[in-house]
Parts: C-alpha cells; structure tokens; sequence
C-alpha cells in the first residue's frame, strides 16, 4: 500500500469575516492512497481551532504507512484533518473501485443535487444587503450571515436588513462563531425574534452545551452547533438538548465515516444535520458534497465556498448553479486523479 502526500496553499480571493477573525489562506496536503490497484484521493486543509495545526497534520501524515489500519488502530483521531484526508481516499478508492459515485456508496438513496447556503461574511449594513441581493440574484434560496464582530442590535439590524431585502421567501441563517455570553445571545435573539430565522448558528463558547440548551427553551429561533461538535462529542451535544441541528464539518469532525456516524445518531435524536466545509480545496469540497448527499433531508448545506478561494487544485466538477449543486457522476469523488496528483 503507497500514500503519497501533496502540499498546497490557495489564497482567497477575498477573506471571509468572522466574529473571530478573518480567514484569508488555506494551506493542506493533497493525499493519494492505492489498494489493489486503485487510487483514490483525500484533502487535508486544518484549520488551527477547528483542527491540529499544519505541522502536527503533516506530521500525522508521515507516520501513515497502511491508511486502513491507520483509521482503524484510532492513531488519527487526535489530527482530524488528517484523518480526515485518509478516510476520504479510502472512501474514495473504494468508491472508484466500485465503479460509482461515492454518494451512492455511502447510501444507495442518496441525493443527485442539493441545495446550498451562500456565505456572508461579517460587513456594514448595506455591504450585507448588496452580498444578500447578489446571492439571491444568482439563484440562492439560502443565505447564512456571519453575526458577532458588532453589538447584538447592530447585528439584528444587519439581519432585518437584508430580510426587507430580500422578502420573505428567503431562508436566513447567522454565525456568531461562539463569540457572545449568554446576556449578548438574549438580546439578539429577542431583537430578531420576528424576523424568522432559519436558525442562529454557535452563539456561545463551545463548551456551553447547558448554556444553548437554555437557549432553546428560551426563545423560538432554533439553535445550531458548530464549534462544539470538535470540541466535545456530538453524542454529549445531543444528549444535553442543546442543537435543533449539527453543522457537521467533515475536516473538523475527522472525515466522512465521522459525519455519517454523527447523522445518524443526529436523526435518532430528530436533530437535523447540515454538511459544511471549512473553505477546502476541490478534493475536500467534492468530499463534503458527497456525505452532505449521502444524508437524508432537504435542508441547504454550507458547501458553497469554492468562490472565496483564488485558484484551486484543480476544475471544479460541481460548481454552484442557481443556489444548487450537483454530485458528480463520475465514480469516486468525480475527479480525475491525474489532474490533482502528477
Ligand atoms: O457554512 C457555510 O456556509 C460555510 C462554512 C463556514 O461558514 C465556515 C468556514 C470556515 C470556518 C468556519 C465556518 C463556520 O461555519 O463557522
Ligand atoms: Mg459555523
């Protein structure tokens, strides 16, 4: 068994803003993995606290000798980017071997086409509106909105904002990425209380699973978690009752093995799940693409993200078309191993 490790870095083309700083450059590993004579490929891109940073990554990656028994023997499971590239080639690999699409792999119900979220990042008021316009313009049926670099009622204006923007019809999702207290997450959520939306993603620190938990029982905006989930299991973040919905990252959560696992226990509780990535390259993109397909539900993923990067490590086999995109019919990821890996 050979795996063959790739650096890369992409720069984005305009960084996104968030509570917590600004995302402006992606460094990772392409990695290639053969058994019995096919290849199949994964991505590795962390994302420093999300991730293990890119050393401890690389590192990780060296030590693979047999990426099988590198998942199974549990050695990856502190360097989720890493685990989370072998996985997917091995996914990926048997998926080609199979001859089909790695969605259908994974669920033979899987879905062709999903809709996807555009992704806003923290700007004034009227930069938002104008962001807002061109997505729905463009096709998006769903908007998600970085909220918590300002005050809760500069932000809830934001919102109502781009809400009489854009109509009704509109579905709207905010971001706080763990960056308020509880006091900050009332009065936002009591300052949009009227203005429906789809829900508020992470508002408090990770940890807080008690803390979203009230929340919920609080106020009528549904509540998503993010951040939690690579900071404690997602079967805690279940169990507390503190998650209408799991934002389930592949390169955060370990791979695609990892998210599908969360999705059903997700399903069993009736949390919803919605598949994002953490701006990857095309390899890792096609990977979130095919677990997001793999689930059940209609709700719009966070997948649309190849836009912010400035070049990428190979065409796009899935690009966003009217707010949707399609999974690739081609076995495997969709992606010819040749114009990633030479
Ligand atoms: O969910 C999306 O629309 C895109 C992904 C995204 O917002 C994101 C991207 C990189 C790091 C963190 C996040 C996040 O969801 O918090
Ligand atoms: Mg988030």
């Amino acid at each position: 068994m050979d795996v063959r490790i790739r650096p890369f870095a992409v720069e984005l083309r305009h960084p996104l803003a968030t509570a917590t700083g600004d995302i402006e450059r992606r460094e990772g590993f392409l990695v290639a993995v053969d058994i019995a004579g096919t290849t199949g490929i994964g991505e590795a891109t962390p994302l420093p606290g999300w991730t293990e940073s890119r050393a401890e990554c690389r590192d990780a990656l060296d030590a693979v000798s047999d990426p099988a028994l590198a998942l199974e023997s549990g050695d990856l499971d502190d360097t989720p980017a890493a685990r989370h590239a072998v996985s997917l080639a091995l996914a990926d690999a048997r998926a080609r071997a199979a001859d089909r699409p790695l969605a259908a792999t994974l669920d033979t119900s899987s879905h062709t086409s999903l809709p996807v979220n555009a992704t806003v990042g923290d700007a004034g008021a009227d930069e938002t509106v104008e962001a807002a316009k061109t997505a729905v313009s463009e096709g998006y049926e769903c908007i998600k909105l970085k909220v918590g670099a300002r005050n809760p009622a500069a932000d809830a204006a934001r919102i109502r904002a781009v809400r009489d923007a854009v109509g009704p019809d509109v579905s709207i999702r905010a971001d706080a990425n763990a960056s308020w207290d509880r006091w900050t997450a009332d009065r936002f959520l009591d300052a949009v209380a009227d203005i429906g939306l789809e829900y508020l993603e992470q508002p408090l620190a990770a940890e807080e699973l008690d803390g979203h938990a009230v929340l919920r029982r609080l106020h009528d905006t549904p509540i998503a978690l993010d951040e939690s989930l690579a900071a404690v299991s997602p079967a805690r973040a279940i169990a507390s009752n503190a998650a209408d919905v799991l934002v389930c990252k592949p390169m955060a959560l370990g791979g695609p093995d990892r998210v599908r696992d969360v999705a059903t226990r997700a399903r069993d509780a009736a949390v919803g799940v919605v598949v994002t990535t953490t701006i990857d390259a095309v390899v890792g993109r096609l990977g979130a693409l095919h677990v997001a397909a793999s689930l059940p539900g209609d709700r719009a993923h966070g997948l649309a993200t190849a836009s912010f990067l400035d070049g990428d490590l190979a065409a796009d086999p899935a690009p966003v078309r009217d707010g949707t995109m399609r999974v690739p019919e081609a076995p495997g990821l969709g992606i010819d191993v040749a114009d990633c890996f030479d």
